[in-house]
């Protein structure tokens, strides 16, 4: 489902993956690593709201929050050459997923449960969908969504690897995809 009227190395990178599993952390990273403008689709919904996602939540409801989000990916994903983390539930729309998948090359940060559950200290304050959530209701969660993460064009496993090496194995496999699929001449 990859736009056939750009070429792959203009194509934008979307990242996804469940809350927590470093999509903002190493997106900044490859932008870094590939020269180009990153954007986090949390902050610039946080932006637009002017207050952090936990107030959005609060004030005016998750489902403002949804529509906020797919209005701001359907604008921003249509640019290219961009680094692009959307936030862990973007996916559950359709709408969203295809405009992705259409546009960017859509890469999947996997993490397995039982080391995804070590980082939950550092992600309770600022998600409010594990606020009031059990640990067993968030692994029910967790396993529920991988179906949305299901649809993707690249994948990589981040068990055991640093933020550098994910963003090093993720750089390197977009240059071998590029060069086989579009090889300079
Ligand atoms: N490969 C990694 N190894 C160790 N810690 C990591 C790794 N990737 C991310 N982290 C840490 O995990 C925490 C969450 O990362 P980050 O905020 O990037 O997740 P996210 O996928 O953007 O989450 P959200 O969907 O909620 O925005 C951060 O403290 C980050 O430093
Ligand atoms: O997984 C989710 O539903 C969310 C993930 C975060 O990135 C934010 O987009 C928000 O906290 C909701
Ligand atoms: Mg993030």
């Amino acid at each position: 489902m990859i736009n056939k009227n750009t070429s792959l190395r203009m194509q934008s990178i979307v990242f996804i993956g469940f809350m927590g599993v470093g999509k903002t952390t190493i997106g900044q990273k490859v932008a870094r690593k590939l020269y180009r403008d990153f954007i986090d689709i949390d902050q610039e919904i946080e932006k637009e709201f002017n207050m952090p996602t936990t107030e959005i939540f609060k004030k005016f409801g998750e489902k403002a929050f949804r529509e906020k989000e797919k209005s701001v990916i359907e604008s921003l994903s249509q640019q290219q050459l961009k680094i692009i983390s959307v936030g862990g539930g973007a996916f559950l729309q359709e709408d969203i997923r295809n405009i992705c998948l259409s546009n960017c090359i859509v890469f999947y940060l996997d993490l397995s449960w039982e080391y995804w559950k070590e980082r939950i200290g550092l992600l309770i304050d600022s998600r409010p969908v594990l606020q009031s959530r059990s640990l067993e209701e968030i692994e029910e969660l967790f396993y529920t969504r991988q179906e949305i993460y299901s649809y993707h064009h690249s994948k990589v496993n981040t068990n055991d690897l640093d933020v550098d090496e994910v963003a090093d194995f993720i750089v390197d496999s977009l240059k071998v995809a590029w060069d086989i699929y579009e090889p300079l001449k």
